[in-house]
């Protein structure tokens, strides 16, 4: 349901709203860092790759919006301008408003109010923030947002969508989008105390949403290659305008910031927030299809040879605190054998080229990750020329106050394709030797930094499995209480490098890899978070990529043009490690890029002719945005169920009870908006399958059915399980089709066509099920039995692309006539309404809680009473919509109500706007 939100007015900002002051005092102590650690050691000494050096001297950019200033010298000759907090650190919460349009235009009203009430003191930072109540994704507006220097750097940083038990966000924000900065601080030395505390001058524990977001390289004492230069050693950033999903609503922000280091007063301040909000654009779509590219190339450094030779040298090493004198003659001495006695664990990472054509948008790489593997963190920093972008299962540490969570993270397998496989390899790897010693040095390790540094300290989990999309890991978690004067600083460069990315000693590891990785892993494993003024989460940026940003088209005069990725792995090499199976596991690290980038797997090693169609069916399907695959177990069905369980792009679950199964999928379609398929096998199955059928095309809901059948010959011949399946759904469904068996001798494009037509018809107006019915012919899946690659003749270009095989075309003069037709039905009813003087609303199953609230709007707009069916939602929940003043009145057991004559003389309406509810109430039918 649709509903013009152009009328509703912006709200004022109320007085004082969550108005915080420090005050006009110079000296203030909200949010301070303890005396020792923000002035500590005034000596260059550095520790864990961080260092203690004198104040702010290698501050060497601040960047406000689009104009960078170079402080350097300014911070070097007036140090005091950075002493001690902002002056003022505000957060202004505005009345919530109904659209992201209206948020925008709430911001720069409310601009344009504190620019009447100016700000006459040097520094502050002020956060203007509105909640509106349409869903919108972080991600999607962010993709949305236009390709502006202005608006950069863009940010994106979510959380895991189950973290466990504890340590999950508690100021409420999901997913965060950004753009623009208010506040840049690029560094191209080693992260000091006072680049810290420089940052945190903005940041305050009454202001916990304003935060800095930021990455550190992995090694900051090695200075960044060409193609991480932009990138620098280190950068913070406080965005200028955000987005951002919290537990609630969506909440949009503009944040001001000022001060003499930025080079920027109050005046200035506002006028590039405000310009910024103007060019920010209210339009959000979905823009997470997977992109149509080829690899033109593909190059490990190391080479995979070399691998083999680098592991065999590295386990010398480890082995070599035992025999040192036989060690040391035998290795090679470019080594330095003699320093790294004692290296139990050093974890040594690849990187992969890949160029791709045409280029790839970072964000929907983020997307289609974020997808895939919503239990892990997605993060993206987007610079003018370059991104990094990753999706992490691993927290290096979340600080709430003075408690701290941390995480180790170490051993890997591949997730099986069935439960049970995957039960056997979770198994194997929590009870593998090896395993335990690459997770326990993590482990002991995490736990010894931690104790330097906390009281308290307690294992919370020692060894468990932590699950993502394709691979699981041991982990662990553990708490702690900050001691007294440390702060995020000395968390950072006493955690990091942990030896699940680096080795043990860290030290010696570290100074190892130094010598050994020939490529710079940039930020790549390295500290990748956020810091507010009390609280701060960061990640270890592992499962990570750098890619050139694609450039502006229109300059590339229609040339061809290729991104090129790097993707970053690591494994950890401990005893008893094994050079080919940790190249395997290097491989497994990258599949989710890989999964998402490569086309579909080689067409011709299908075991058989069943397993060909069902792969391009299920491929298919993906293409055309339908991943979630609800399948109930079965024989005959197997074919479809092993393609969708080996098809990277698809996500499956699986139930034995067909009814509920196809339930599922309806609540899933209805809930993500998103179509989903159910498989099942022959017979009953099938049957059972009715209702939900039902009820999705009585709601207009997509599904896709995929209905394994007997061929021909078995039916009606006595098989079991054999029943009529050919369009068992009647006219419940929108489209149905009986695929013959499998055969090499039919070309198998029409396999695809088909999947083409019948996702046309399920999500077309009015969208609905659709039916493919398929008779497989033993043998089934896994059975390897041979068939002719001819028939796959016009599939070539499909097979090397990620793209559909058909496009379904609108004629413009079709989408025309409909907003010609949309036009004219608006102003009929439009008529219609203002000619009523006793007007009706009822309302049927609504999706989206935006659709009941904004019902809810329009009743008391038009001050008509509303009769909800159940399926709307509004029900039960019409007093959490909207705020108590605004509910109008709202009938819920109409037919009760109207047994009485008053009561049904006062309420007789003239006009009833309704929408797809069908029940009338029959009383109001009947007068
Ligand atoms: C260094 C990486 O993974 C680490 C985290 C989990 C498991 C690891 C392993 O099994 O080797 C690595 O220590 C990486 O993915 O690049």
């Amino acid at each position: 349901m649709e509903l013009s939100v152009a009328n509703v007015a912006t709200a004022p900002i109320p007085p004082g709203a969550t108005l915080l002051r420090r005050g006009r005092a110079a000296v203030c102590n909200l949010s301070p860092l303890p005396a020792s650690s923000l002035h500590g050691s005034s000596s260059s000494s550095s520790f864990g790759g961080f260092c203690l050096r004198p104040r702010c001297s290698r501050l060497q950019s601040f960047c406000y919006a689009s104009s960078v200033v170079s402080l350097q010298q300014m911070i070097e000759d007036s140090s005091d301008t950075v002493e001690g907090p902002v002056l003022v650190c505000e957060t202004r919460t505005l009345q919530p408003v109904l659209s992201l349009a209206n948020a925008r235009e709430a911001l720069i009203s409310a601009l344009g109010t504190l620019q009447s009430n100016a700000y006459l003191i040097p520094s502050g930072i002020v956060r203007l923030q509105v909640a509106f109540s349409v869903e919108v994704k972080a991600l999607e507006w962010l993709q949305c947002q236009p390709h502006n220097e202005q608006l950069l750097p863009r940010i994106y940083f979510s959380p895991r969508q189950e973290c466990g038990t504890y340590g999950q966000d508690v100021d409420g924000l999901k997913h965060v989008a950004g753009i623009g900065s208010a506040l840049l601080v690029k560094g191209q030395k080693p992260f000091t105390l006072a680049d810290l505390k420089y940052v945190k001058r903005f940041l305050s524990r009454d202001c916990p949403l304003i935060r800095a977001y930021g990455a550190i390289r992995f090694d900051a004492d090695i200075e960044p290659s060409e193609e991480w230069k932009e990138f620098g050693v280190f950068l913070f950033t406080i965005p200028l305008v955000e987005l951002c999903e919290s537990s609630g609503y969506p909440i949009l922000a503009v944040t001001v910031a000022w001060d003499g280091t930025l080079g920027r007063d109050f005046k200035d301040a506002l006028s590039a927030a405000k310009g910024a909000l103007f060019q920010v654009s209210d339009f959000v779509a979905t823009k997470n299809m997977n992109p149509c590219v080829t690899n033109l190339s593909k190059e490990h450094t190391p080479s995979e040879q070399a691998w083999h030779g680098l592991i065999k040298d590295v386990l010398q090493i480890l082995d070599s605190h035992e025999n040192l004198e036989a060690a040391s003659q035998e290795i090679d001495i470019k080594h330095a054998i003699y320093d790294l006695v004692g290296l139990s664990k050093v974890v040594l990472a690849r990187r992969t080229k890949l160029v791709v054509d045409p280029a790839v948008e970072p964000l929907t790489l983020v997307s289609l990750l974020q997808e895939k593997n919503p239990n892990s963190y997605q993060f993206c920093i987007q610079l003018s020329n370059s991104s990094f972008i990753g999706s992490t299962p691993e927290r290096l540490f979340y600080k709430v106050g003075t408690k701290i969570f941390s995480e180790a993270i170490a051993g890997t397998r591949a997730c099986g394709i069935t439960e049970n496989k995957d039960r056997d390899l979770g198994l194997e790897l929590l009870s593998s030797a090896k395993d335990h010693l690459e997770f326990n040095i993590v482990m002991e390790s995490i736990k010894q930094k931690l104790e330097g540094i906390c009281k308290n300290v307690k294992v919370d989990c020692y060894k468990d499995l932590i699950k993502q999309a394709n691979i699981q890991h041991l982990y662990g978690s553990l708490v702690g209480e900050l001691c007294d004067g440390i702060s995020e600083f000395e968390l950072l460069s006493e955690l990091h490098p942990t030896p699940a990315v680096c080795g043990q000693p860290q030290k010696l590891a570290k100074r190892f890899l130094n010598k050994i990785e020939q490529f710079d892993r940039g930020m790549y494993s390295g500290p990748i978070g956020w810091i507010s003024g009390e609280r701060a989460e960061f990640v270890v940026a592992i499962r990570s990529a750098l890619l050139e940003n694609p450039p502006n088209l229109a300059a590339y005069n229609g040339a061809s043009v290729v991104t090129q990725l790097f993707l970053f792995a690591g494994v950890g090499i401990v005893k008893g490690s094994e050079p080919s199976s940790e190249w395997k596991e290097l491989d497994l690290k990258i599949q989710p890029f890989e999964g998402i980038l490569q086309p579909i797997s080689p067409l011709h090693d299908a075991s058989n002719i069943n397993a060909l169609w069902s792969r391009l069916i299920i491929e298919e399907c993906c293409r055309l945005g339908i991943v979630y695959f609800c399948i109930a177990p079965g024989s005959r069905s197997s074919p479809l169920a092993v393609a969708a369980a080996e098809n990277f792009k698809a996500k499956c679950v699986s139930c034995v009870d067909e009814r509920s199964l196809a339930f599922h999928a309806l609540g899933y379609a209805r809930g993500a908006s998103k179509p989903a398929a159910v498989i099942t096998t022959s017979g009953t199955a099938v049957s059972n399958l009715l209702p939900a059928v039902v009820e999705a095309s009585e709601g207009c809901v997509p599904l896709v059915l995929l209905t394994a059948d007997r061929p021909p010959e078995l039916l009606q011949a006595g098989a079991n399980q054999s029943i009529d399946q050919i369009k068992h759904f009647g006219s419940f469904v929108r489209y149905n089709t009986n695929l013959p068996p499998p055969s090499d001798e039919m070309q198998a494009r029409v396999v695809v066509t088909t999947v083409d037509a019948a996702i046309f018809y399920a999500t077309s107006s009015p969208k609905g099920p659709v039916h493919i019915n398929i008779s497989f012919r033993e043998p089934l899946a896994g059975t390897v039995l041979s068939w002719s690659h001819s028939c796959l003749k016009g599939l070539e270009r499909w097979a090397l692309s990620s793209q559909p095989f058909t496009k379904y075309m609108t004629p413009t003069s079709e989408i025309i006539r409909q907003h010609q037709f949309l036009c004219t039905a608006m102003k009929e009813m439009s008529d219609l309404i203002d000619s009523a003087s006793r007007g009706l609303i009822l309302t049927g199953g609504l999706q989206r809680i935006e659709e009941s609230r904004a019902v809810l709007l329009l009743a008391k707009h038009l001050g008509w009473p509303v009769v909800p069916d159940i399926l709307s939602g509004i029900r039960i929940r019409h007093s959490s919509l909207i705020d108590e003043d605004e509910v109008p009145c709202v009938i819920d057991h109409f037919d009760h109500i109207l047994l009485d004559e008053d009561i049904y003389e006062s309420i007789k309406p003239d006009t009833v706007l309704q929408d797809f509810m069908k029940r009338l109430c029959k009383m109001l039918k009947n007068n």
